[in-house]
Formats: structure tokens, sequence, C-alpha cells
């Protein structure tokens, strides 16, 4: 587990990061969030120790991150890092024997990667003659050749089409279920929803929120339920009368009402004695709170 305390840091006067500290577990993938300028790549370049902290501390399972621990990290840095003139299978493979692979394992590792990423036809072709979607590929590659301890990614999925992202994702999802820490930073919070297991959100140097993306949900659901009923007279138009509940949205046999969790039972409860009334055709196709989604959440702890 990498974890980040009381970590500051400022440029002249201005202070762009304030006692950051959250958690990267291992085996677990954390998604960090913020607007731009919000101090993610500060952030990510301390943990890297490209960047020395003000303040604070960066430490891995319990002890201080030493020169030896980073260079075992696999980094994708927001200022992509490859050789444009170098072909993509000979630049990993440098890659790998720069982190003291050994010629045979850097090549199986790196010829792994590219097959995985779908890179097989680009091999030997130059970074610089690659579309951007590949290029980008290459770099995750390029990330993870050395079979890193731990994997901090800026901003990996940024420029991938569809098909990529998901073939990205199952490599950092296999990789990080190996037990590795990895921490990536994205403005595709559809994607970091899908993805992460935790998510950190980051606004004005400060964290704002941090969890479990369960965890998040739950805190953030407040008092919204949703029920769906169907069949030839699935009105729920009667969920208005129910006591200490209040309607906020009505269609058909939909309704959507904040209450307590006692008055949502209620609803629930008189839901199904009305599908049992005899001759009724109703049934209760669903009822549950309403989870906000990791966008909606943002949209609440950034305000
Ligand atoms: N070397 C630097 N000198 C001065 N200011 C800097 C430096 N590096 C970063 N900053 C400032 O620190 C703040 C945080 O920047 P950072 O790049 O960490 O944000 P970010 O969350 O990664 O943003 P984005 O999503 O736009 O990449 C910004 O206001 C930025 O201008």
């Amino acid at each position: 587990m990498i974890e980040i305390a009381g970590v500051s840091r400022s440029f002249g006067e201005r202070r762009v990061l304030d006692d950051v500290g959250f958690r990267v577990q291992g085996g677990r993938m954390t998604g960090f969030v913020g607007g731009n300028g919000a101090g993610k790549t500060t952030t990510m370049r301390i943990i890297l120790g490209v960047l020395a902290a003000d303040a604070g501390t960066v430490t891995l399972d319990g002890r201080p991150l030493t020169a030896a621990d980073r260079a075992r990290f696999g980094y994708m840095p927001e200022e992509r890092g490859l050789y444009p003139k170098m072909k993509v299978l000979e630049q990993l493979v440098y890659l790998g024997r720069l982190h003291g692979m050994s010629a045979e394992s850097a090549k199986t590792s790196a010829s792994g990667l590219i097959e995985r990423l779908g890179l097989s036809e680009r091999a030997g072709d130059t970074l610089e003659s690659l579309s951007l979607g590949n290029q980008q590929r290459a770099q995750i590659a390029a990330a993870l050749v050395h079979e890193p301890t731990a994997l901090v990614l800026d901003e990996p999925f940024s420029g991938l089409d569809p098909i990529a992202v998901e073939v990205v994702l199952g490599v950092l999802r296999d990789y990080a279920a190996q037990g590795a820490p990895v921490l990536f930073s994205s403005h595709q919070l559809d994607i970091v929803e899908r993805l992460c297991d935790d998510v950190v959100v980051i606004g004005g140097g400060r964290i704002l929120a941090s969890g479990s993306r369960e965890s998040l949900r739950a805190e953030h659901s407040g008092s919204a339920f949703e029920i769906e009923l169907a069949g030839p007279v699935g009105d729920a138009g009667w969920v208005r009368d129910q006591p200490g509940v209040e309607v906020t949205h009505l269609d058909g046999g939909f309704a959507r009402f904040d209450a307590s969790e006692e008055a949502a039972q209620g609803v629930l409860a008189h839901a199904v004695g009305r599908s049992q009334t005899p001759g009724s055709q109703t049934v209760v196709r669903r009822f549950g709170p309403v989870t906000p989604t990791l966008a909606q959440i943002f949209k609440e702890v950034v305000q």
C-alpha cells in the first residue's frame, strides 16, 4: 500500500497541494479525479519523487519510499516520455533492460504487452509514425514492461477510442489483480466509475472525498428512492398520498421520491399489498434507493 499523508506543496506564493492524504491499496485500482489544475499531476510527481513535497510523507507498506522502491514503480507521466524515432518493440526492450531485466525477459515482457495492447502490427514501427491512440498504448506498455511493483498513471485513457479503452482496462485490471497498487488520474468519470475500486477526489489542492466507490455512493445517496410498477394498471400516482413521502418524478408506473427509510418501506409494503389484491395484475418490478453516479458525487463535492 502506498500512503500519502499531510503532503503540501507551493509554487512561489501559491499553495497547490494542501495537506493531501490518501491511500492506494495493493490489488485495487484507485481513480484520482479532479478538475484542471486541481493538483493531480503534482501529487503523482511527488509520489514518484520527481518533485519534492514541502511537507508530508509518502510511504510504501508503512516505510518511507526509497529511490530503489521508486525505480521499481511504473510511471506514465503527463508529458509522455518515449523516444519518437525508436521502434516500439526495441524501445520497450530497452526500457526493460534499463530497469535491470535480462534481454530475454525484457523481450518476453515487451512482446506480451505489445500483443495484449493490440500493437503487434506496429511493433517494428517508430513511435512517431503511430497514431496518437497507438502511441498512448505504447506509453502504457512502457510503464508496465519492467513488471513494476506499483503503477502511477497520469491520464492513461486520454485520447483512446472506446475499443482501446476496453483493452487498456483489461490490462490494468489484470495487473492490479496480481496485488499491486494502481493509481490513475482521469477526467473520464464514466471510466473511473467502471474501473476503479477506490476513488480520490481532489479540488484546489485539497482532498474533497476518498474511499471505496461503494462507500462514496452510499455516503452520497441521500434519501431518494425509486419504485417501478408494471402491469395493465401500473400507475404509481398513489405514491404521492403515502405518509412522509415527497414525489419528485412520476411517469406511469415509475416514481422517484424522497423519504426516510421507514417511509420508503411503507411505500414498498403498500405496493406489494396492491399487487396481491385479488384480480390485480400489477407487479413491483423494481424498488430501491437511488445511488448517485460518480459524476454526480464529483459535482456535489467540488462545488
Ligand atoms: N512547476 C510549476 N510551477 C508553477 N506552478 C505549477 C507548476 N506545476 C504545477 N503548477 C500549478 O499547480 C496547480 C496544480 O497543477 P497540476 O498539474 O498538479 O493539476 P492537475 O490536477 O494535474 O491538472 P490537469 O487536470 O489540468 O492536468 C496548477 O495551478 C498549476 O498551474
